[in-house]
């Protein structure tokens, strides 16, 4: 049997994806340990900072980083979703499916909780918004969010593996339809339902 073609980029085990995976489990952990714990915060506060400022210095300027950022032509390295190189990503991985739509699994931690024990609503908007994106530009025809409506039909669970699918349903001209769904243990916890606008935004060069 073939995989499924990759529609985000898999995370390479060295170089700023392998800093980034850290990062995430800094984040994690900071959570994690809270007001009470005895960790020496203090300490960890000043080492932190010094990473930043390392990192700060041997960046490129913001502009050039953002012609890098928008370079490739078939998935992108740096969104908030997906992105190897983005430490707020959770990261979701993408894969194309025969049937045209697209097909993530992720099991989400206490960063994005919000209900207790829950996935917080934007969150899993963050999600869908992004999901039914990739299935715009998996069928050849990509736009901008427009309207987003979400149905919240169960609590979304922290902890355990969700299922991400979207696909788009319908174009009418420059008028997009998609919809999405995130689903745990085989049932639907939120679902969406999405219009998008055919334009293209220029990339920076
Ligand atoms: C790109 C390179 C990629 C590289 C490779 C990547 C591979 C894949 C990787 C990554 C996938 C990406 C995944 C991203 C996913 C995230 C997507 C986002 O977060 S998008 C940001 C949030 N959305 C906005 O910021 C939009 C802001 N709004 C606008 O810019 C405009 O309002 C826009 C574009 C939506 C429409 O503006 P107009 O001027 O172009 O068009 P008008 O004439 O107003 O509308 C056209 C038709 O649509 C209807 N329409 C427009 N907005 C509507 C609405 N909100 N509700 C209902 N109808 C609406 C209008 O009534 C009109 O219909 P009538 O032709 O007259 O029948």
């Amino acid at each position: 049997m073939t995989a499924a073609p990759d529609l985000t980029s898999a995370p390479r085990e060295d170089g700023v994806d392998a800093a980034v995976a850290a990062a995430r489990r800094v984040i994690e952990s900071l959570l994690r340990a809270g007001g009470s714990s005895t960790a020496e915060m203090d300490r960890i506060a000043d080492q932190l900072n010094s990473v930043a400022d390392h990192l700060d210095e041997h960046a490129p300027e913001r502009d050039q980083r953002m012609v890098d950022m928008w370079a490739r032509e078939d998935f992108t390295r740096h969104d908030p979703v997906t992105g190897p190189e983005n430490a707020i990503a959770p990261p979701l991985h993408l894969t194309a499916r025969a049937d045209g739509s697209v097909r993530g699994v992720l099991t989400l931690g206490l960063p994005y909780q919000g209900p207790p024990g829950h996935v917080h609503g934007g969150i899993s908007a963050l999600l869908l918004d992004h999901a039914l994106g990739v299935a715009n530009h998996r069928a050849g025809l990509p736009g901008m969010t427009a309207e987003l409506t979400l149905r919240y039909h169960r609590p979304t669970p922290l902890f355990e593996p969700l299922t991400v699918t979207a696909r788009q349903v319908a174009a009418d001209g420059r008028k997009i339809r998609t919809t999405g769904a995130i689903e745990a243990r085989g049932e639907v916890c939120v679902s969406a339902e999405g219009l998008f606008i055919a334009k293209y935004l220029p990339r920076p060069r």
